[in-house]
């Protein structure tokens, strides 16, 4: 609907329009809020459900004070057409968060995600889009001040991005990470907008959008596929506690509050986990190779009937032989079916022979006398001493600590180094009492699925991906096998030792093979002077990989600064205090050991800080932050301590230098290096 006129004002008209359209959507939530759901119920479980489904409308239709309700707007030369129109009629369409209708069902403000809304991110004057003009709307606290046009029919005119848009993308951080609706650039929307039906993979160096983007991909599916992704669910996965609780704003700003987030720990917590592996032991658990040895000794379980099964009914007693229940169990062993479906399967194929039986001897049997004969004890007993029934726990702890049964299943497999690896160093009496790792979990995990199929998603976001081990990608991959996966990640941050190095090898682990793999490459973090200083790592961390541009090239932002080292922690005192002097967050960066040092300092100082994944507020904006949980968060000042101690508490050089690259790359506008011993970078 065209914006009240206003002669010769145009930013009173689009003022106008925002106003309307706030009134508008008030009326949409006051009119779900009036809905009496009395009538319509027939039981209180309905009920419970629809009031459940009309509060979270009412939710979604929040009028939020801090996101305006368009950004928007573009003038189509010609009324679309009207199968991909969710506006037809008219020519004008505003763009925002959700979709807002007038009382007549005429659309004021269009989701970001319909069809139409499309060329507000791809549209270019090379290929309009039959787009002739794409406005951009600027606010000042809630308020509309300000906007900026592009005429994309003038074919010849210069392509850069407009004021309005770089200051969007340049505003400083404070708090959680925020939705990018307005500023999706066409390299990204091709990835936000690929369909449901394949997985994608984006490698991106850091910043470059690749954790935006998923969780863009995400809204983008639930809107494209509400009703399957509801009944299939979606799930995004990151590496720690304080990354989920970074991005967790994100979804629910864009109106999208049933998406689950859980690291791959969360997926596969079957025990507690109570120690750690060494790096060798939890590189061979790790490995793919272990789903074998997990297969072989699950199915070593099965042994074939020495006995024939007896079964009496009444006055008669059937005999099945032993090497035709044999048959039955290596039929069973041939087929590809979980380890639990077979065991479930057996009774009834024992049943059915005895059925035979008595038909060939004159009786008439029916599927209750089947069904009767499968529930016989004796039938039952067979089973459980042929078939038995396993629990994964209890068979990966065999596996660890009884060297002799994981030799006879790794044969072939893992070498004898291999094995004692992974033998527990002491050996535990039962699952409650094992000092499980974070491995061995995925292990159980696996065992579990050769025994049931786990359950499938319709869509899962693996963030920070290149640092998974295969098994890890399996456990992973067996929540999307019949659904999709986004995969996102940079082989050059990858900080464990198991850490991948080929997209196409991991999509394999994932089950995803066939999937499209794509490169972000222009970054819209890091400033162009640190990431270029910190991409003078990339030839030793991740040789092959391409440096990232940056949008922002903001002069002075960065410093480094030699002290003594008894001089290390007033330096850093010193830059922190000169970052909180500027606005936005910030975080100090140090390597863990250094943790506990830094805080005293703080403290003593009078400088408060925060941990990381408690949120910024205007009054709290330093976060310390141990170099190992720093991946994936970002600062708009950085302080890093010392970086020859992010090396050396690593286990090796390379992992060292790629965890400093990380660190180095979560600056916003600015970033000072503090460092007593020699800078790694300077050798
Ligand atoms: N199109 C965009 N417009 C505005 N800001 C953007 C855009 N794309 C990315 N950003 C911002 O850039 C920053 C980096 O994005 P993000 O964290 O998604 O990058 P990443 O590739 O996941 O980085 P890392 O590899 O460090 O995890 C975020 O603040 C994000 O909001």
């Amino acid at each position: 609907m065209p914006a009240q006129q206003v002669p010769n004002d145009p930013l009173e008209n689009e003022r106008a329009h925002l106003s309307s359209s706030r009134t508008a959507l008030r009326a949409m939530r006051a009119d779900v809020e009036s809905l009496d759901i009395k009538d319509v119920t027939a039981n209180w479980v309905n009920a419970a459900v629809l009031r459940n489904q009309i509060e979270q409308r009412v939710t979604a239709l929040a009028d939020l004070a801090h996101t305006p309700l368009f950004f928007g707007r573009l003038d189509y030369l010609h009324a679309p057409g009207a199968d991909r129109a969710e506006g037809a009629g008219g020519e004008r369409f505003y763009i925002g968060r959700r979709h807002v209708h007038d009382a007549d069902g005429d659309p004021m403000v269009i989701d970001w995600r319909a069809p139409v809304s499309q060329p507000f991110y791809r549209a270019s004057k090379k290929e309009p889009m039959d787009v002739r003009m794409r406005r951009r709307f600027g606010y000042t606290g809630g308020e509309l001040t300000a906007y900026e046009d592009e005429d994309l029919t003038d074919a010849a005119g210069d392509e850069q991005p407009g004021r309005l848009l770089r200051s969007e993308i340049e505003r400083p951080r404070v708090g959680p990470m925020r939705d990018i609706v307005a500023t999706i650039q066409p390299e990204q929307d091709e990835i936000v907008r690929a369909g449901i039906g394949g997985t994608v993979c984006v490698q991106g160096a850091p910043g470059t959008g690749k954790t935006a983007v998923g969780l863009h991909r995400v809204a983008y599916l639930l809107y494209a596929h509400r009703e399957r992704l509801a009944r299939t669910g979606t799930l995004v996965i990151g590496p720690n506690r304080s990354f989920l609780h970074y991005i967790e704003q994100v979804l629910p700003a864009l109106g999208e509050l049933n998406v689950a987030q859980a690291t791959v720990d969360d997926l596969v917590a079957h025990v507690e986990v109570r120690a750690a592996d060494t790096a060798a032991a939890a590189v061979v658990k790790g490995d793919a190779r272990m789903a074998e040895v997990l297969r072989r000794a699950l199915r070593s379980g099965v042994t074939m009937p020495a006995e024939p099964l007896v079964v009496v009914r009444g006055s008669r007693r059937w005999r099945v032989p032993a090497y035709e229940l044999e048959e039955m169990v290596r039929e069973l062993l041939a087929r590809d079916i979980r380890y639990g479906a077979a065991r479930e399967a057996l009774p009834q194929r024992i049943a059915h022979a005895v059925l035979v039986r008595m038909e060939e001897a004159g009786e008439a049997p029916d599927d209750r006398v089947q069904d009767a004969v499968a529930r016989s004890a004796a039938v039952k007993a067979v089973v459980k001493t042929v078939w038995p029934q396993v629990d994964p726990a209890k068979l990966v702890l065999r596996l660890l600590s009884d060297a002799e049964f994981l030799a006879e299943h790794a044969e072939g497999l893992l070498d004898a180094r291999e094995q004692a690896e992974i033998l527990m160093p002491k050996p535990a009496r039962s699952v409650k009492s094992a000092r499980w790792t974070a491995a061995d979990a995925v292990l159980i995990d696996e065992a579990a699925d050769l025994i049931a199929r786990t359950p499938s998603l319709g869509h899962v976001v693996l963030d920070e991906a290149q640092d998974l081990s295969p098994m890890q990608y399996r456990a992973v991959g067996r929540r999307c096998t019949t659904g999709s996966a986004t995969v996102l990640g940079d082989l050059a941050q990858g900080t464990t030792p198991w850490a991948t190095n080929s997209w196409p090898e991991a999509l394999a682990h994932l089950g995803k093979a066939g999937a499209q793999i794509e490169e972000l490459t222009r970054g819209f973090r890091v400033p162009r002077e640190i990431i270029s200083y910190a991409s003078r790592l990339l030839p030793s961390i991740a040789p092959g990989l391409a440096e990232a541009t940056s949008v922002r090239d903001s002069a002075g932002s960065l410093r480094v600064r030699a002290v003594e080292p008894e001089a290390l922690d007033a330096a850093v005192l010193d830059a922190c205090r000169a970052a909180l002097a500027e606005e936005g967050s910030i975080g100090l960066i140090a390597a863990e050991p250094r943790i506990p040092a830094l805080a005293e300092a703080l403290t003593a100082a009078g400088l408060p800080y925060l941990s990381p994944g408690e949120e910024t507020s205007a009054e709290s904006r330093l976060t310390l932050v141990p170099a190992t949980l720093a991946k994936g968060l970002e600062y708009d000042y950085v302080v890093l301590d010392e970086p020859a101690a992010i090396l050396s508490a690593e286990p090796d050089e390379r992992t060292g230098l790629r965890r400093l690259y990380v660190a180095l790359t979560r600056a916003v506008s600015g970033l000072t290096v503090v460092h007593a011993a020699p800078f790694p970078l300077a050798r």
